[in-house]
């Protein structure tokens, strides 16, 4: 599903004006009109209301004009608070204001916190309060009577309806300018944007309704889709086949690189990750005095000693991985590795040679970083990076919190820069593709901060490369599944104490339930 930056809605409603000559004002009336039947349905139990209506200056606060007419129109009683002088509304915003006002509508203007704070005082019983006062043209920290009203709104005890986003959420970042309204249902227009996609604008949405404005499909469709909401009918398609003559070969054969003394558990869940991802074969390849306890603790994975110096791989095992990878399909390497100097430069040197399609977590980004300008040299690589805020951090030597910040930012000038797949993981897990294109997943919960979720990552973005998708679509479906099973699981056993090993156990019904087109996505 697309999801629009703040500057992309207003190039469609550019397109709809300018270009087909659709007047601003009927779609302004489509918005609001359609805003008011979803609050009157929503919420009939609160017929007639009072309702209130906060609106500020721009075409949010007109969206507000247009509800509150036809709330009127249908019988609620209807209370509108407009943050700003008469003069200040022009445009559309005033047409709609001088509709209203002439109908009879009850419009008072508080254009300071004096005159606010007197009109919220003043008021009667509220029973829904409407929030339009900024929409997406917010384009700086909300600040005196407006953080004053959006405080009201929020302290208020009433649902509160947001008109297209919750007041103070950027509408491209996701981040808060200063305060923010806590909405109870968001009704946005044309498509939701990205920033009601991220976090922490996401938590301020309530639950989200798109509705349709009367923007033409084919402005929609014609719009670059540089973000994405992963939605389960886009990734259904990615599943590989599953052919009923398969044999374990069909499947393809995935090679791990990982463990160390003391981290066996990281190399366990990557190779298993990739069975139960639906690989045909794993094969671990892990430091020689691990192996035998490898072995007793991995049934199905295949294992191989490889040369090591204190219990982490040593540059002499290079030669090995290279039999090792001749006959795989992929490789997934980094978990558990350490970050000796040997294993760091077998790690670089596997990256540059190895032609197999690869994904590459943990101690293989730490091996790989700071700025890890060989990528760029290797022709043909084919990789996708899954890194944790700290790992990026290491890889691009920006602070944890700058990436925080921005994290669609961070991942997509990465993928770009080193042209590869970039897995940003954390609360809404970010994928950014080698040509800037941005796919963000809904699913996950905070179940899924436990060691060992990352290496389970790895494993099943390795299962899918092995099984032939590219590694575009092993990274999008692989962490959209990685979730879905998470979620699954914490539907049964809560949001804590959830086991990575528990995820993958539940990864084959993910899987099967997708491929059936059981699963039902959650804007919100
Ligand atoms: N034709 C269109 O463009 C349509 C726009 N629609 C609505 O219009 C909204 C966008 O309208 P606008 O671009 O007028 O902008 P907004 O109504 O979102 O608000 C921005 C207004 O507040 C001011 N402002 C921005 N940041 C501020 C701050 N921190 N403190 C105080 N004032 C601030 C701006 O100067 C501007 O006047 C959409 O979110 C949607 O609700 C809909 O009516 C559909 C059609
Ligand atoms: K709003």
């Amino acid at each position: 599903m697309k999801l629009l930056t703040a500057a992309r809605m207003r190039e469609l409603d550019r397109q709809a004006i300018e270009d087909l000559g659709i007047p601003g004002v009927v779609l302004m009336e489509n918005a609001g009109r359609g805003a008011a039947e979803r609050l009157a349905r929503c919420y009939a139990e609160f017929f007639p209301g009072p309702v209130l209506i906060l609106a500020g200056k721009g075409n949010n606060g007109g969206d507000g004009y247009v509800i509150a007419r036809h709330l009127l129109n249908w019988g609620w009683q209807v209370q509108t608070l407009v943050l700003a002088e008469p003069s200040a509304i022009v445009g559309d915003a005033s047409v709609n204001l001088d509709i209203l006002t002439r109908m009879g509508g009850q419009v008072a203007f508080v254009p300071d916190e004096h005159r606010l704070l007197t009109a919220l005082d003043e008021l009667g019983a509220t029973r829904l309060v409407v929030d339009a006062l900024f929409g997406t043209g917010l384009c700086a920290p909300v600040r005196g009577h407006y953080g004053r009203a959006i405080d009201w709104i929020n302290a208020c005890g009433r649902p509160v309806v947001a008109v297209d986003i919750p007041s103070g959420v950027d509408a491209t970042h996701g981040s808060l300018l200063g305060k923010a309204v806590r909405a109870d249902l968001t009704l946005t227009f044309a498509a939701p944007k990205l920033g009601q996609a991220l976090y922490p604008g996401w938590a301020q949405v309530g639950t989200l309704e798109v509705l349709d404005i009367g923007i033409p499909a084919t402005l929609l469709a014609a719009c670059e889709e540089d973000f994405r909401l992963v939605t389960a009918a886009e990734v259904g398609p990615l599943l590989p086949a599953r052919p009923a003559t398969g044999h374990k070969g069909t499947f393809g054969h995935l090679l791990v690189v990982a463990g160390s003394r003391g981290k066996t558990g990281a190399a366990a869940l990557a190779a298993e990750g990739g069975l139960r991802m639906g690989a045909g074969l794993v094969t671990l390849g892990c430091p020689l005095s691990v192996q035998p306890a490898m072995a007793i603790k991995l049934t199905e994975v295949m294992t191989a000693s490889l040369a090591e110096v204190d219990g982490a791989l040593a540059l002499a095992a290079g030669e090995a991985l290279r039999d090792l990878w001749r006959d795989k399909e992929a490789l997934a390497v980094g978990p558990g590795l350490g970050t000796s100097e040997e294993t760091t430069e077998l790690v670089r040197k596997l990256v540059r040679e190895c032609p197999l399609p690869m994904v590459i977590d943990a101690d293989g980004l730490n091996a790989l970083g700071p700025y890890p300008s060989f990528l760029r040299d290797i022709p043909d690589l084919q990789a996708v990076l899954t890194p944790h805020p700290g790992e990026m951090s290491r890889l691009t030597g920006t602070s944890v919190a700058d990436i925080e910040a921005d994290r669609v930012g961070a991942a997509r000038r990465f993928a770009l820069d080193y042209r590869v797949t970039l897995v940003l993981k954390g609360a809404r897990t970010i994928v950014a593709l080698p040509d800037g294109r941005v796919r963000i997943t809904a699913g996950g919960n905070p179940g899924m901060a436990s060691g060992g979720m990352g290496d389970a990552l790895t494993g099943i973005i390795g299962g899918l490369l092995a099984q032939g998708l590219t590694v575009e679509s092993a990274a999008v479906l692989g962490v959209y599944l990685h979730a879905l099973a998470g979620d699954r699981l914490a539907v049964r056993q809560g949001n804590s104490g959830l086991f990575a090993s528990d995820l993958l156990r539940e990864l084959p019904a993910a899987r099967a339930a997708l491929a059936a087109g059981e699963i039902e996505d959650r804007l919100c």
